[in-house]
């Protein structure tokens, strides 16, 4: 047996709202990569998706994803699953104008339009507000221009974290990166 989910990125009206903190990126920032090796920005991942993401106005995020033949469901046409992780990227990049450590608690993803290898899609995340650790926010990604159809949107919760997140469930941390990510998490 298969339970279904049993909760929604849809939010309440009465969020606390979002607040950019005053050490954020200036928009038109190209933020960094948060992990070498992360499969959606690392610079070092052998088949990741290399997304450069840029700091926006307010709590946004933009950035480009280039469909290639690496990422294909159907012939010709890109994997939902890579799209969702293309999704989840730019939403996470919200973390640096927050800058408050957080994880993807749930991830909604409505495929409007195919995508197909060579488009490079346009993603947009913006943050909605807070409801205690949870972080509501909106995404989607348009067909290779700011302006061009839309082919994916997202709703999504992330969770604010502490750095022993990652420190106690993921790979051992050196006191290096954990210093680098208290300053820059
Ligand atoms: C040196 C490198 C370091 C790198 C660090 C990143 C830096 C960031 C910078 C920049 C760019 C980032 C770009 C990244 C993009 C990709 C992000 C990902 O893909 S993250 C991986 C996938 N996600 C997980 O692996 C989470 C797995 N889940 C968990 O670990 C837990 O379930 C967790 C932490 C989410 C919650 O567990 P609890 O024990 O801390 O807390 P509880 O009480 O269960 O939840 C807290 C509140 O959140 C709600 N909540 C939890 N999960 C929810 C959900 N799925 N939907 C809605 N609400 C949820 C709960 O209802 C609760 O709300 P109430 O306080 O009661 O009001």
């Amino acid at each position: 047996m298969i339970e279904p989910p049993v909760r929604s990125a849809a939010h309440r009206a009465d969020l606390d709202p979002p607040e950019r903190h005053p050490e954020a990126p200036a928009p038109g920032t190209v933020l960094p990569s948060h992990y070498a090796d992360c499969v959606g920005c690392g610079p070092n991942h052998p088949t990741g998706l290399r997304m450069v993401t840029t700091a926006g106005p307010d709590v946004t995020v933009t950035g480009t994803f280039t469909v290639t033949a690496a990422h294909q469901g159907a012939p010709g046409l890109a994997h939902g699953g890579v799209l969702a992780t293309a999704l989840d990227e730019v939403l996470g990049g919200l973390s640096w104008l927050l800058r408050k450590p957080m994880v993807t608690g749930r991830l909604e993803t409505d495929y409007i339009r195919p995508v197909p290898v060579g488009t490079t899609l346009a993603l947009a995340a913006r943050c909605v507000g807070f409801s205690g650790r949870r972080m509501y926010a909106k995404g989607q990604g348009r067909l290779d221009t700011p302006d061009g159809p839309i082919a994916i949107r997202a709703a999504a919760v992330f969770v604010v974290v502490g750095v022993e997140h990652f420190t106690e469930h993921g790979a051992d941390m050196t006191a290096e990166q954990v210093h680098d990510y208290e300053v820059n998490p």
